[in-house]
């Protein structure tokens, strides 16, 4: 376990792989840590230095007063690559991290050699959503949306097979404030209008049963970019590292082949 105290927060993160091996970075989605990425990281090529680490307000991270802005959380990742004296990164965002991937990439630029959107978009839900949910956490806790977030995140066969109850205690578990800041990050981002703008390769994947960014809207996103290409996985939720790991591995394999990272 490490920690770095980078723009004015003071984040979790774990660093395997060797030191000078081509480095990714994970970027866990709302509700989980980094063990988001537990199950995918034995079927990646090996030689390579992988990154993963709590945003602020999630796990072991320092949870700072909110709102946050997706823009906050964008320098807290690009800080922690330059605190640990990292460039030419692969960026792995998954739904909030996914967001947070396209902002580090519009905002620092040359910082990135590629950035893979999953099941994330430019603009995740609308605010009147995010402030509900933001009210019912409020008002009954994040134990009150467990069972329908389930729904959203694993397929289900995952969910039937019992594998989705210790992702609902991971999610139930996470700081609320941390949580609701989180919220209102996504609820205030929309990079619609800036996405054009990335220039660096990309990828992006989604997944047929994913409740939370359904296939369509990641498409939506991927005609905002030039030669964006969306990966759909199939028979899976919100979480595909989770639910189909090697699968997984194996899209994020071929985009880090293409970027000449392995
Ligand atoms: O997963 C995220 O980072 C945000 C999208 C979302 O709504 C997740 C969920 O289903 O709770």
């Amino acid at each position: 376990m490490h920690t770095a105290t980078v723009n004015g927060a003071n984040l979790h993160y774990a660093d395997q792989g060797p030191a000078d091996g081509p480095a990714v970075i994970f970027a866990n989605s709302l509700g989980t840590d980094l063990r988001l990425w537990d199950a995918l990281l034995s079927h990646l090529p090996e030689g390579l230095r992988l990154i993963r680490y709590d945003k602020r307000g999630h796990g072991l991270s320092e949870e700072t007063p909110g709102p946050y802005m997706i823009e906050q959380l964008a320098d807290d990742a690009a800080g922690l690559i330059r605190h640990l004296g990292l460039r030419d990164v692969v960026f792995v965002g998954l739904s909030i991290g996914g967001l947070i991937g396209q902002s580090v990439a519009l905002r620092h630029d040359g910082l990135l050699r590629g950035l893979v959107i999953s099941n994330s978009a430019a603009k995740i839900g609308d605010a009147g959503i995010w402030h509900g949910r933001v009210v019912t956490i409020r008002r009954h806790g994040l134990a009150s949306i467990g069972p329908a977030t389930m729904e959203r995140w694993f397929s289900p066969a995952f969910r039937a097979s019992g594998a989705a109850d210790p992702w609902q205690r991971m999610l139930e578990r996470q700081p609320v404030d941390g949580y609701i800041a989180c919220c209102e990050a996504i609820a205030a981002a929309d990079l619609r209008s800036a996405v054009p703008g990335l220039k660096l390769p990309l990828r992006l994947i989604a997944a047929e049963l994913d409740g939370a960014t359904p296939v369509s809207v990641m498409q939506d996103t991927a005609e905002l970019i030039k030669g964006a290409r969306v990966e759909v996985m199939r028979g899976v939720g919100h979480l595909p590292c989770v639910e189909a790991p090697e699968a997984y591995a194996g899209i994020l394999s071929g985009f880090l082949r293409e970027v000449g990272h392995v």
